[in-house]
């Protein structure tokens, strides 16, 4: 996992998916991360499973599935979506088994702190933050989702500062 501050106008010039770190690079650590509420793990899929399944019944991760995400295997509309600001009520949590991508999420000043995730990476978005997700050049992502109770994905886009769970988030922070 890689983390660093992005500028949206220098991104869409080397295009959204682009490996390239901008300059000034402005590297995030996963410290700054943690005060965002975003945790993150690193678990081999071939030999630590075990470490990942602990974490399920430690968080109560009842429900789960599988999803591979690549421009031919989603509509490109679902792709978009994902790429759509937006927050959801739960937290969201994907584990990396094959491929890579990014998760931006919006930090305490409202700049976007791009993640890269690649194989074996395991993250948790609290509920309430701003964020989007895209594909990186690679183009190919398989990833475990995870889910307290029933499989839900419902992405409320943003402005949604008025919502319950956005308001707690916010004032997480504030401790
Ligand atoms: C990498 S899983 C697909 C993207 C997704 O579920 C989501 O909510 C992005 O924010
Ligand atoms: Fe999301």
């Amino acid at each position: 996992m890689h983390a660093w501050l992005i500028d949206e106008a220098a991104l869409a010039e080397q295009g959204r998916k682009s490996l390239a770190q901008q300059t000034p690079n402005v590297p995030v650590s996963g410290e700054a991360l943690v005060e965002l509420g975003v945790l993150h793990w690193h678990f081999d899929p071939a030999t630590e499973m075990s470490k990942v399944d602990a974490l399920r019944k430690e968080r109560s991760y009842s429900s789960g599935d599988e999803v591979n995400i690549t421009p031919a295997g989603i509509p490109k509309e679902k792709h978009e979506q994902f790429f759509q600001e937006h927050l959801h009520d739960d937290e969201e949590i994907r584990y990396m088994l094959e491929g890579s991508g990014f998760f931006d999420v919006r930090d305490r000043q409202d700049r976007w702190v791009r993640i890269h995730l690649t194989r074996g990476d395991l993250i948790i978005l609290p509920a309430g933050i701003y964020h989007r997700f895209t594909l990186d050049v690679s183009d190919f992502v398989h990833v475990m989702r995870l889910f307290k109770d029933e499989p839900v994905w419902t992405a409320i886009s943003r402005p949604a500062d008025d919502r319950a769970v956005r308001k707690a988030y916010l004032q997480s922070l504030k401790v």
